[in-house]
């Protein structure tokens, strides 16, 4: 080998190892570069998920039952036009995108608070920090009729009965209060006026589940029977995933495990952890100093709120409480003279204005009224009024506005007519928007099987179904509990 071979190979092999240095340096340098974008995007990552949990907080910070939130702008000032158009749908005035209220502006009672009957009743917290206590009823700036510009304010004393001749000496009216039935246990009283829910919904899914073997058809159907009893296309979803995923990983085999199966899923998507609870006892004791509970009644003609003001009313006095009715229905003097027997047969005040009065002003006068005689409950029936009309939902927006004015509004129950479904959900959201509904009453669920919209309200609106009408006698409201719900559909 000759001197300049062994210089050639030196060179090379020189050559080489500096090729080697660059090529790991550079490779050292990217992998830190990689490493760095990698932090970099699992920040924002982080944030979103954090945003995203926080409704969960707002879920138990709710349980604090605060009365000095400031109520939520009226949504009607958000909208671009307010000429009778409908608050969703094509011709939605609010934008699609604008944000919906979740379940933080839902205002749930107290955890802390007693369920005295089955049908709850809860008091809020007593001496709450209120917002302001305007001694003097004077009328407030957004009722133009100041009180003694509207027209008449009737004040009903829940006469004895309405006998031609008066006899000198009428009877107290509480001697003639109507026995009423105990609230306990009316769920379960009432189970069989479920029957027809139950014969399509339940029967047909235990039909299907326990069958064994299910292939797709079956799965199908099983969606089909959702859909049908109104539980709405998401819920339909994650029930069904849900109950396909059990079946495989826990070998559900006898009709039994199916049964138990299906059962804690659909109470599962029932919330039974939402506060049911109706706020309707006063704020410390009236006699001395405390405040009434007022309870708005909304919804659309006739799904069945004057029923059920009555019915909720008859719950409370046979929990010993004292309620006054504030008939702020004043487009149909039926419907005020449907409040009046109402009131007449618990031994209730009534308050009431002439037709076509301002029902804000009657609302507040009720209000007012409670508050002088020291009632434990207001309970105020508004005018039904279709949600798709602007106005009359401003209105009512108003009736809530000033009845603000005069004490803080516990409970806004909205009634939905179980019968007509996938309307009843529209419904909700419209009101929802304009009031700030706080929880459902599901009327008429003796007469459909498409109870499933609880399912969706709740799911929607993120505020629970409280009481459930199934009759039309002056008893039958039940409170809704979702396992006792559930039981009654299968069994
Ligand atoms: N089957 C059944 N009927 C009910 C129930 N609740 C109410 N109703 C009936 O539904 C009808 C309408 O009830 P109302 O209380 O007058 O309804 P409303 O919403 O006050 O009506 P408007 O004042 O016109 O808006 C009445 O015949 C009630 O007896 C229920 O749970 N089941």
């Amino acid at each position: 080998m000759t001197t300049s071979t062994v210089i050639l190979i030196i060179v090379a092999v020189v050559l080489v190892l500096a090729i080697a240095v660059i090529a790991g340096v550079v490779l050292n340098r990217r992998r830190r570069i990689s490493l760095g974008e990698r932090e970099d995007s699992a920040g924002p990552t982080e944030a979103v998920k954090g945003g995203g949990y926080r409704a969960d907080g707002g879920i138990s910070l709710s349980s604090g039952g605060a009365t000095t939130a400031a109520p939520p702008e009226h949504p009607a000032g958000e909208r671009t036009e307010v000429e009778g158009q409908p608050g969703v749908g094509d011709d939605a005035a609010v934008p699609r995108d604008t944000v919906r209220r979740d379940i933080v502006d839902v205002q749930l009672p107290d955890a802390t608070d007693t369920a005295v009957t089955d049908t709850t009743v809860t008091e809020e917290p007593s001496a709450p920090a209120e917002p302001e206590t305007p001694a003097q009823p004077e009328a407030p700036a957004e009722t133009a009729p100041a009180e003694p510009e509207v027209p008449v304010q009737e004040r009903v004393e829940p006469t004895p009965e309405p006998t031609p001749e008066p006899t000198p000496a009428e009877p107290e009216a509480a001697e003639e209060i109507e026995e009423i039935e105990p609230t306990a246990g009316r769920l379960e009283k009432l189970r069989g006026r479920l029957s027809r829910s139950r014969s399509t919904f339940g029967q047909g899914l235990l039909g299907l589940l326990g069958a064994g073997d299910l292939d797709e058809d079956s799965w199908e159907e099983i969606e089909d029977t959702l859909l049908m009893a109104d539980l709405g296309a998401a819920t339909t979803t994650e029930i069904t995933e849900r109950l396909r995923t059990e079946i495989a990983s826990r070998g559900i085999r006898t009709p039994d495990d199916a049964r138990a199966l299906l059962r804690e899923v659909l109470v599962d998507a029932l919330g039974p952890d939402m506060e049911r609870a109706v706020k309707a006892l006063p704020h410390g004791d009236p006699s001395d100093g405390g405040k009434p509970a007022v309870v708005l009644v909304v919804g659309v003609n006739g799904t069945g709120k004057t029923t059920t003001t009555g019915k909720l009313a008859r719950v409370l006095v046979a929990d010993g409480r004292t309620v006054l009715l504030g008939a702020a229905d004043t487009f149909r003097a039926a419907a005020v003279e449907q409040l009046a027997t109402w009131g007449h047969r618990v031994g209730a005040e009534v308050v009431r204005g002439k037709e076509g009065a301002d029902p804000a002003s009657v609302a507040f006068e009720a209000v007012s009224r409670g508050s002088d005689t020291a009632v434990d409950a207001v309970l105020v029936d508004t005018a039904g009024r279709l949600h798709t009309k602007t106005g009359l939902m401003d209105e009512l927006g108003k009736v809530k506005r000033v009845v603000e004015k005069k004490a803080q509004v516990d409970e806004v129950l909205l009634v939905l007519d179980a019968t007509t479904g996938q309307n009843g959900l529209t419904q909700a959201r419209v009101f929802s928007e304009v009031v700030d509904v706080s929880g459902i009453v599901l009327t008429k669920l003796d007469g459909t099987a498409k109870g499933g919209i609880v399912f969706q309200v709740q799911r929607e609106l993120g505020v629970p179904v409280k009481l459930v009408g199934l009759g039309e006698g002056p008893d039958d409201l039940a409170p809704f509990q979702p396992g006792p719900f559930v039981d009654a559909l299968l069994d």
